[in-house]
């Protein structure tokens, strides 16, 4: 049930430069030897499904006159399945580009206002996640296939009060408390609704995001948006966990989903109170500006310390490689821990938290640069489990009492949405909606 099947389209050696790739298994082996290792890729590529991506801009390899498409463009994620699943852009492996995106509803909207926009949103996105082009379409995505784009939804604490269901609201949804290094904008946080679009193309992305603005009509207003970026699928040699903008390899010791207690870390069981969120997740989202000036300042030996692996390829500082368990008992020469007390990762890791762990599924950003020249850059972190008080907060209480990271960093804005399961049929949100 973690799993979003990702169908493609396309040719083999097209993709892989592999000329001894065959017709027929080729994009399966595209997609793993691209995708295998990233951050979530194991889930991705666990749920293959090899077809066809279809439609008004996507891949037709049978019609002499549709666009031939890239493995990278025709790559499709399914919408649904055949049974309750999470939604896809939760283990969907990462994309090199996305939007975040909140509206808060129109005053008058209300339950009915939602539902109704929900079920054209849903609709929406499954149209575009297939590669197909809505009515009156703008044309930006031509030439190019579904690009691995998916469209995620979620409900933020406000939307209930909105529309008279707060007693189906989950305590999950209460507020997230204060932590020290706060400096957070209230106009770039929360929200009634929230929509994460994820492609591995830009105008793919765009195009959704465009579509679902214009789809909001008069039932919701933007309330933010944000832009974020990861590498592009084929820009290294073979597929790596991506680096943040500090350098860092970022996404080593994530959840698999072959960890035997993924699905109870990462989703809600089939007992939870609120019958509606069960299958779904919760996503934290910070929007964490990195002081880039000061952090570029200091040695690699110092910012290999701070978070408590090597920047070259996020070995431990116990030894090993990326994958290698950190030896947090290991003790240097002069007696003291090898991976420092108030090292990230050791702070953030379950060891330390009574076990807690969180899907991280972060993208990069960057708006510019700030009055005083420093870049206006960091990540957007997104953080997907099954309870945020847990997980996050139980792990960045931890973090705000002494990580020795922070210094670096200001979260500027702070949102907590719960995204619920997709159904075989109907919008995303009608259990709640018309439960
Ligand atoms: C509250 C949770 C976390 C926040 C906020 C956070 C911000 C943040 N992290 C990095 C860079 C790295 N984080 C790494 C590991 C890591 N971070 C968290 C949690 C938060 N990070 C966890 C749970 C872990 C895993 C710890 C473990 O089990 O080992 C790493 C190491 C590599 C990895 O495992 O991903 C890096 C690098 C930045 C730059 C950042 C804010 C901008
Ligand atoms: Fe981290």
């Amino acid at each position: 049930m973690t799993e979003n099947s990702t169908k493609t389209a396309g040719t083999a050696a097209e993709a892989t430069g592999d000329s001894a790739a065959s017709e027929a298994d080729a994009p399966a082996v595209a997609l793993s030897r691209r995708r295998l290792l990233g951050t979530v890729g194991a889930a991705g590529a666990a749920g293959l499904v090899v077809g066809g991506a279809g439609g008004a801009f996507g891949a037709v390899a049978a019609q002499d006159d549709a666009p031939k498409l890239s493995t990278v463009g025709a790559s499709e994620v399914a919408f649904r399945a055949d049974r309750r699943t999470p939604q896809a852009g939760i283990t969907t492996p990462m994309q090199a580009r996305c939007h975040l995106v909140a509206f808060d509803l129109a005053p008058g909207a209300g339950r009915k206002g939602a539902a109704a926009l929900m079920r054209r949103w849903s609709a929406l996105a499954e149209k575009l996640m297939a590669g197909k082009a809505p009515a009156d379409d703008s044309g930006v995505a031509l030439d190019a296939g579904p690009a691995s784009l998916t469209v995620t939804f979620g409900f933020g604490h406000s939307f209930f009060g909105r529309t008279e269901l707060t007693a189906r609201r989950p305590m999950q949804l209460d507020p997230l408390p204060s932590f020290s290094a706060d400096a957070l904008d209230p106009k770039r946080s929360n929200g009634d609704l929230w929509i994460q679009i994820g492609a591995d193309d830009a105008l793919v992305a765009f195009h959704a995001l465009r579509a679902l603005q214009k789809e909001a009509g008069d039932t919701a207003r933007l309330r933010w948006q944000m832009n974020g970026f990861n590498r592009s699928p084929g820009a290294t040699a073979q597929p790596m966990t991506t680096r943040n903008l500090m350098g860092q390899v970022d996404g080593t010791n994530n959840p698999k989903p072959s960890d035997e207690d993924f699905e109870e870390r990462i989703f809600v069981g089939r007992d939870a109170d609120q019958q509606w969120m069960r299958g779904g997740s919760y996503v934290v989202l910070r929007r964490i500006r990195m002081l880039l000036d000061t952090w570029e300042k200091k040695s690699r030996a110092e910012q290999e310390r701070v978070i408590g692996r090597r920047k070259a390829d996020g070995a431990p500082l116990t030894g090993g490689d990326e994958h290698t368990a950190m030896d947090l008992n290991k003790l240097g020469p002069d007696g003291s821990p090898v991976i420092p007390a108030d090292a990230h990762a050791r702070i953030a890791a379950p060891e330390s938290n009574q076990g807690a762990a969180m899907l991280r599924r972060p993208f990069s950003y960057h708006d510019g640069f700030r009055d005083d020249g420093a870049p206006d850059a960091g990540l957007l972190f997104m953080a997907w489990q099954a309870d945020p008080l847990r997980a996050f907060t139980q792990i960045q209480r931890k973090l705000d009492r002494g990580d020795a990271l922070s210094p670096f960093l200001r979260h500027e804005a702070s949102g907590l949405y719960a995204v619920p399961a997709v159904e075989p049929s109907g919008y995303v949100g009608q259990p709640l909606l018309e439960g």
